[in-house]
């Protein structure tokens, strides 16, 4: 029989919808402190396979979610182009910048990255062999604007302000990058599927700060000349895009870019989204992440609001945004135990 998610992002509708979660490999859990300590710091778990694969696994084992998502980051890639890239503790991530024609000049070629992302092909393929026979196995890669914001600021930003910065001031610039990425993005996904993952997913955290002509500019065509290309190589590879923030924007997007699945934050009502993406096709969805936080009947009436108002179409559970570290473990099978028994 096929994998429930598979079968959600073919169009079907189920009796209760498959789930799994974004960070769902992540502090919450006490059995990735234990293994993130054993490798010392983020990036060498990242490029560790043998502890990535154990750390995509182990929230497959607590809970049983119908998906796994490889363990590795959105920034990987730009590290792989040449910059240097750093993790600091309690406050995120570091990188050299890019904002001159000379910092573009020295970028890497896309077709050499692959020497250093082969660990985490590794990791793909270790999960491929490794995953129970019921889990779908999910790649992904940062959309090209999102992994731009952090290239041209050097860390996260509140209002991606330098990005916008440098999209005012060299226009042929931030397209070079943009175009880059594209590219970049395309080979790396391309990658993973020959290592045997079965969906790929594009997060683009930051495309809710992206309006009109350039949504459609930095958000859109990039999303959709990814999975255009990746059709292309791998005929049927189902492809989940997440522009978080989209807004009323989300209205629309499945045939704008080409996508199975068009993945939604909590910043739009489940009823609207049903009444307008979900009639386009599977959207993935949309718990507020701070009910992971907050437990109680809280999380359970809110649960089964995102599963009544998605049942009449294909969905895949989700929450709006990553799991936090605060969360409580407990909270996350409460979720799992409404959502199953909605069949
Ligand atoms: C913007 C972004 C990043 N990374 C990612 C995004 C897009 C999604 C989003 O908006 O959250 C995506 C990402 N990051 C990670 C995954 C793995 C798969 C998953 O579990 O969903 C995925 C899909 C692991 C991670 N990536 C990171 C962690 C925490 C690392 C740790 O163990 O200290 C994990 C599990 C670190 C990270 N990585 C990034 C930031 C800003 C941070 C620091 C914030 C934080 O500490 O939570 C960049």
């Amino acid at each position: 029989m096929t994998k429930t998610i598979l079968r959600a992002l073919a169009g079907e509708t189920l009796p209760s919808p498959p789930i799994w979660m974004m960070r769902q490999a992540g502090r919450y859990l006490p059995e990735y402190r234990e293994t993130r300590a054993e490798a010392g710091d983020f990036l060498s778990l990242c490029y560790n396979p043998k502890l990535a694969t154990e750390v995509t696994l182990q929230p497959i084992r607590r809970y049983g979610f119908d998906a796994a998502i490889l363990f590795a980051d959105i920034l990987l890639l730009p590290q792989a182009l040449g910059l240097d890239l750093w993790f600091v503790t309690g406050e995120g991530p570091r990188l050299s910048t890019v904002t001159t024609e000379e910092d573009f000049s020295k970028l890497r070629r896309v077709t050499d990255i692959h020497d250093t992302l082969g660990p985490v092909y590794q990791t793909v393929a270790n999960l491929s062999r490794d995953l129970p026979e019921e889990t779908t196995l999910i790649g992904f890669a940062g959309a090209p604007w999102t992994v731009a914001t952090y290239m041209i600021a050097g860390r996260g930003t509140p209002d991606q302000g330098p990005a916008h910065g440098l999209k005012a001031e060299n226009r042929a610039l931030f397209e070079g990058l943009i175009d880059r990425l594209t590219e970049g993005t395309i080979e790396y996904l391309s990658r993973q599927v020959e290592a045997g993952a079965e969906v790929v997913k594009l997060f683009d955290s930051w495309a809710g700060s992206l309006n009109g002509a350039d949504f459609e500019a930095f958000a859109v065509r990039p999303a959709r000349i990814i999975t255009e290309e990746l059709k292309r190589r791998h005929p049927g590879l189902p492809v989940i895009a997440f522009p978080r923030g989209a807004g009323e924007s989300y209205e629309g997007l499945h045939a704008a870019i080409g996508a199975d699945c068009i993945a939604l934050d909590d910043g739009v009502s489940p009823e609207w989204a049903a009444a307008h993406v979900q009639v386009s096709g599977c959207v993935q969805g949309n718990l507020a992440s701070s009910h992971m936080v907050t437990g109680g009947d809280q999380l359970v009436s809110e649960t089964r609001r995102v599963v009544e108002a998605f049942r009449g179409g294909p969905h895949i559970f989700n929450l709006g945004h990553g799991i936090t570290p605060d969360a409580g473990p407990e909270n996350v099978q409460l979720m799992i135990d409404t959502v199953r028994a909605t069949a």
